[in-house]
């Protein structure tokens, strides 16, 4: 089965790449439907299953695909969120699934809460331009362990899965 991915982010299109073995996969820049910087976790994972809809309508017969990041607010400070969506056509319900998280230091987090975007803000504090494509903010705060694109593909392998779960039983 072919995939659509809903971005042309590197970082998320190379995920599915490295993870869709099931045929092609072609990247359709959709709406997220939500804020260009979500906030909160049903946000950002609003952000993905609309991609993921949005997707699959451009690609006949196809699977659809979202990935969209976003921020959260907790009791120990602003997260970095991850969220993905799957739509397989024959299932009503997308398969969804969260990645990494971890926590932004605060001179981020306070532009962010007054409405801030994180791509731009961690452009300036990384001196990395196109950060969201590469390594990204988990990448930048976590010593180039973990990619932005290593976090999406572990969100992809959760999505298919669960797929495959799905169609055990
Ligand atoms: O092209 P699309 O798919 O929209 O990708 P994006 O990176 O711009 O958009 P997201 O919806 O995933 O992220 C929302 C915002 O947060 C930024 N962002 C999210 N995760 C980031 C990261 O790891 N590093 C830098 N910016 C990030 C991103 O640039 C946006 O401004």
């Amino acid at each position: 089965m072919n995939i659509a991915v809903g971005t042309n982010n590197k970082a998320k299109v190379s995920a599915v790449e490295n993870c869709w073995t099931f045929g092609n996969v072609k990247s359709f820049q959709t709406e997220s439907g939500v804020k260009d910087q979500p906030f909160g976790h049903e946000e950002t994972m609003q952000g993905a299953i609309n991609r993921a809809k949005y997707a699959a309508k451009s690609y006949e017969g196809a699977a659809g695909i979202g990935l969209e990041g976003g921020v959260a607010e907790t009791a120990n400070g602003l997260y970095i969120c991850n969220w993905g969506a799957l739509y397989v056509p024959g299932y009503k319900e997308p398969f969804t699934a969260s990645g990494a998280s971890i926590r932004l230091p605060e001179e981020l987090a306070e532009p962010l809460r007054n409405g801030a975007e994180l791509g731009p803000i961690m452009e300036q504090f990384s001196k990395q331009k196109n950060i969201r494509q590469n390594e990204g903010a988990v990448g930048f705060f976590t010593n180039g362990r973990i990619s932005r694109a290593r976090m999406f593909e572990h969100i992809v392998e959760l999505l298919i899965g669960q797929w495959e779960y799905a169609k055990m039983h």
